[in-house]
């Protein structure tokens, strides 16, 4: 008998591009060498220009993916992705506090590359409520980290606070994504906020590129890879940042617009 495998499960919307949503967060742990599994949340027509249609999953459909793996698997490590509405949000709560499946990630997906709203404004609330306190780890990018702060960003010091306010929130961990879409810096830099309290800032030169469909469901599929292989949670965002901006600096040539990042140009594979 082969020994037991690292296996992690997204529960994420389908992105018909493959570059991100379960596409992205399954190639990322297959790069990392974890088996990905999927509870499949929705699914959007897209393309590099942007999202045409989008559809949930039936409610009850969401709930017997999680029921039907939990029977089988040994699920280290999950994260989540496109949850569309407050339905859906509690759906998804209810069943990951139903289940053991290790550590939750959670990327709070509100917006794409595009600018496609991938969550109501409604279920903003809901996801405070029911899902930040379920977190070990919270990852929005600098516009979800204002959305769920209720607060503007625009230092160094904005970035602080409001991880300490998604903290309170009940939140574990903490990882505010800086912005990076004007172009006018060299580097782009995100807070880390751990759990016993300490801190850290990661940074990577920035890249000029449209090609960064993904990236921020890449940098959280790949600390969820990384919690499910037994690193711990700084080791867990280092590896993770340091993947995603390999994948960015070596664009390849897919799409007309916002295509996606290269999943073959880090040299981590199976990194512990
Ligand atoms: N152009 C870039 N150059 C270097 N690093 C980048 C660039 N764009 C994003 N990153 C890094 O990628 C990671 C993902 O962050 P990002 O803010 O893009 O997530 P996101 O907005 O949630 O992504 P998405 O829009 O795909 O949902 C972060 O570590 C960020 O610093
Ligand atoms: C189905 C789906 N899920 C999530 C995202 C956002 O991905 P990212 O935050 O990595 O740009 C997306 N574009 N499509």
């Amino acid at each position: 008998m082969a020994n037991e495998f690292p296996q992690a499960l997204t529960i994420a919307g389908a992105d018909s591009d493959g570059s991100a949503g379960m596409e992205a967060d399954l190639t990322t742990m297959f790069t990392l060498g974890v088996h990905g599994m999927c509870v499949l949340t929705a699914a959007v027509s897209g393309n590099s220009y942007g999202i045409d249609a989008a559809h949930n999953m039936p409610t009850d459909f969401i709930a017997q993916q999680f029921k039907t793996l939990a029977a089988d698997f040994k699920i280290r490590a999950a994260k989540t992705g496109m949850l569309s509405d407050s339905e859906l949000i509690r759906t998804v709560a209810t069943n990951v506090k139903a289940g053991t499946f290790g550590p939750l990630v959670l990327d709070p997906v509100i917006i794409t590359k595009h600018g496609a709203m991938l969550l109501e404004e409604s279920a903003y609330e809901t996801l405070r409520q029911e899902l930040i306190p379920l977190a070990t780890v919270i990852t929005p990018n600098f516009f979800e980290a204002q959305k769920l702060a209720e607060m503007d960003i625009t230092t160094d010091a904005d970035m602080v606070t409001a991880a300490h306010k998604l903290q309170d929130m009940g939140a574990k961990n903490v990882l505010v994504k800086g912005a990076h879409h004007d172009g006018d810096q060299d580097e782009v830099r995100d807070f880390a906020l751990l759990a016993d309290g300490t801190s850290f800032w990661l940074s990577a030169p920035y890249v000029a590129t449209e090609h960064i469909n993904g990236t921020g469901d890449t940098l959280s599929a790949a600390i969820t890879a990384e919690l499910a292989k037994g690193n711990g949670m700084a080791d867990a965002f280092r590896i993770a940042k340091q993947y995603t901006y390999e994948a960015i600096a070596d664009p390849i040539a897919v799409g007309h617009k916002f295509g996606p990042i290269n999943h073959w140009a880090p040299k981590m594979t199976r990194l512990k």
